[in-house]
């Protein structure tokens, strides 16, 4: 007789580890009594507080950049190996466990997003704070309608020098910090006028209102593209800062660093 394990058991046999996303307390639990099994939590907190953790910026609404991206980490922060087979278990069409797809670690499919958090200057609070604020913009537009907005987190020295403002800057004498729900509706406002965010690596907002003038050569992006991703991408190049761009075009939320565009999410997905 032929079972379902013989068949499905292929997707978890002789794996090496098993990553866990976003487990509840109770199902996590049930993987730790396994004898001679190396569990990973992936998740945007560690809610069962287990021994393995790599901590996802965002919940990746889709898998596949859900997996993709806890791996990253996983392989970054040395607790998967390249060439690992790994049984990740996660949640698609419900708040619990329902997915398991055999993948394996490749380190060099590396992506970037989990340097862009970890490795980046600004503190990784802040780059998720703006990333955050980048979607929800990208999510509501203003007053319904489209905008785009180009923020220049970390390094802000080396950017304010390497831009000019392109009228007065209503943050020059304030000490606000990205993350406060004020903030947040001030920048939001702010997202009409033209020109960049100066953001520092603690999250105070610098500037509003710069003209980014790069030394570094243009850069790649993608065809449709203009001006202020251009721009984005280049300073990076030219700084230690990383780039978050919302498109007015097309809606979506890209990151650069070091002059690469590292990331590109959808709003809407969110
Ligand atoms: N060098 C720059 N520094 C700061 N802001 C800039 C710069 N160049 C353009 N921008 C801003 O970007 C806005 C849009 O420019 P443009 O359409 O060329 O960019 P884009 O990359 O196509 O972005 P979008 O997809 O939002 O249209 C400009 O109105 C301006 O506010
Ligand atoms: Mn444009």
């Amino acid at each position: 007789m032929v079972g379902l394990d013989d068949v499905f058991g292929d997707l978890f046999a002789s794996v090496d580890s098993v990553v866990l996303f976003s487990p509840s307390g109770s199902y996590y639990e049930r993987f730790a009594a396994v004898d001679d099994l190396d569990v990973v939590v992936v998740g945007t907190e560690n809610a069962v507080g287990a021994e393995t953790f790599v901590e996802l910026p965002l919940e990746f609404e889709e898998i596949t950049d859900r997996i993709r991206f806890g791996l990253e980490g996983a392989l970054e922060q040395g607790v998967v190996e390249d060439g690992d087979a790994l049984a990740c278990a996660t949640s698609v069409f419900s708040d619990e466990i329902d997915t398991v797809s055999r993948v394996r670690a490749d380190a060099e499919t590396q992506t970037g997003i989990y340097d862009l958090f970890v490795k980046s200057r600004a503190d990784p609070e802040v780059v998720k704070a703006v990333l955050e604020l980048a979607i929800e913009l990208g999510k509501k537009g203003q007053k319904g309608k489209p905008v785009g907005a180009l923020f220049i987190v970390g390094d802000a020295g080396k950017v304010m020098n390497k831009s000019r403002p392109l009228s007065y800057n209503p943050f020059e004498k304030s000490h606000v910090h990205v993350g406060d729900p004020i903030v947040n509706v001030m920048l939001k406002e702010f997202s009409r006028l033209d020109g960049a965010f100066i953001i520092s690596d603690a999250g105070k907002i610098v500037s509003a209102y710069r003209y980014l003038e790069p030394s570094a050569e243009g850069v790649d992006i993608p065809k449709g593209l203009g001006a202020r991703h251009m721009a984005g991408g280049a300073i990076t190049r030219d700084t230690n800062a990383i780039a978050i761009v919302l498109s007015e075009s097309d809606g979506l939320v890209r990151a650069f660093k070091a002059g690469e565009l590292i990331l590109e999410v959808d709003p809407e997905a969110y």
